[in-house]
């Protein structure tokens, strides 16, 4: 026969499934601002989109390049298409989303879709809650913004992460 407490504690278990993110998924909502990305509170982590070769020569990537530099540390960690290499600076992360292999390749989808796991499962790990990026993909990469935020929403739904999109 059970006691009273172990009665108590089971229905405080199945109350805590029944409110189980899978049933009830937490929607990410998206903020934007009209603005400079580099604007954004020292504390937001940030992400952008690069090539394997880690070249920054046009778009925004140059202005990553500029303020964070350290290109021989994101080259030595051989990152794929597909995948994040990761700087951390101060309190803050900044991803670098690997999303084609050339700077003269484009980007699919599919790839995007790939760094934004990597870099939800790092957020995740290391506790981020503030990131920032630009409308990623979508200047001199051509992707479309409707399907981009979209794709955002979707693999960020369920965490704790807060995402700003600044554009100009
Ligand atoms: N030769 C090269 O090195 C080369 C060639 C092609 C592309 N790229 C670069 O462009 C690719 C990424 O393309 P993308 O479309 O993701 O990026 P992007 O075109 O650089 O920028 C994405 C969006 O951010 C906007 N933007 C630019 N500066 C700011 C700012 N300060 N604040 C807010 N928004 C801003 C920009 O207008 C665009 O809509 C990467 O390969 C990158 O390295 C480099």
């Amino acid at each position: 026969m059970r006691n009273g407490q172990q009665c108590i504690l089971e229905i405080i278990a199945e109350d805590n499934m029944a409110s189980s993110p899978a049933e009830h998924p937490v929607a990410c909502q998206i903020r934007y601002i009209k603005g400079d990305l580099f604007s954004c509170p020292e504390t937001d982590s940030l992400a952008h989109c690069i090539s394997e070769d880690c070249r920054m020569g046009a778009g925004i990537a140059v202005l990553f390049k500029k303020k964070f530099n350290r290109v021989q540390e994101l080259r030595e960690q051989q990152k794929k298409t597909g995948e994040v290499a990761i700087l951390r600076t101060g309190e803050r992360f900044v991803y670098y989303l690997i999303t084609k292999r050339k700077v003269s390749d484009k980007p699919t989808y599919g790839n995007l879709r790939k760094c934004l796991e990597a870099m939800r499962e790092h957020c995740i790990r290391n506790r981020v809650t503030d990131l920032s990026m630009p409308r990623i993909g979508c200047g001199l990469d051509h992707l479309q913004w409707e399907k981009v935020s979209v794709m955002l929403e979707d693999v960020f739904m369920n965490t704790q992460v807060r995402i700003t999109v600044y554009s100009l």
